[in-house]
């Protein structure tokens, strides 16, 4: 049962943890410049335009309230991401 399925998700999951990385080593440049500049962590402006952005890509509208789900997740984790590498 599922096996199919499942081997569709393990290699969707391995892509996705490849684009992830890349995601977060802009993010990682991001923090840097940040911390230089003194600005703070949260741009909101930039997170909307993202939600914005990243529903009106999605072609399968059923799907459009998940991908602001995930993308509101994703932003909270580089957020604190951001947070952990600034300190100090
Ligand atoms: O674009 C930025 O300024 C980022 O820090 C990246 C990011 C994101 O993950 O997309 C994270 C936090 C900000 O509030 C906005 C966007």
């Amino acid at each position: 049962m599922f096996k199919k399925e499942r081997t569709e998700i393990d290699a969707i999951d391995q892509e996705l943890v490849k684009l992830f990385e890349r995601r977060m080593d802009a993010v990682t440049e991001i923090a840097r410049i940040k911390k230089e500049h003194q600005l703070p962590i949260l741009d909101q402006s930039r997170e909307d335009k993202v939600l914005d952005k990243v529903r009106g890509l999605t072609e399968n509208k059923a799907y459009e309230d998940s991908v602001e789900d995930l993308f509101r997740s994703l932003m909270t984790i580089t957020k604190a991401f951001e947070t952990k590498q600034n300190e100090g």
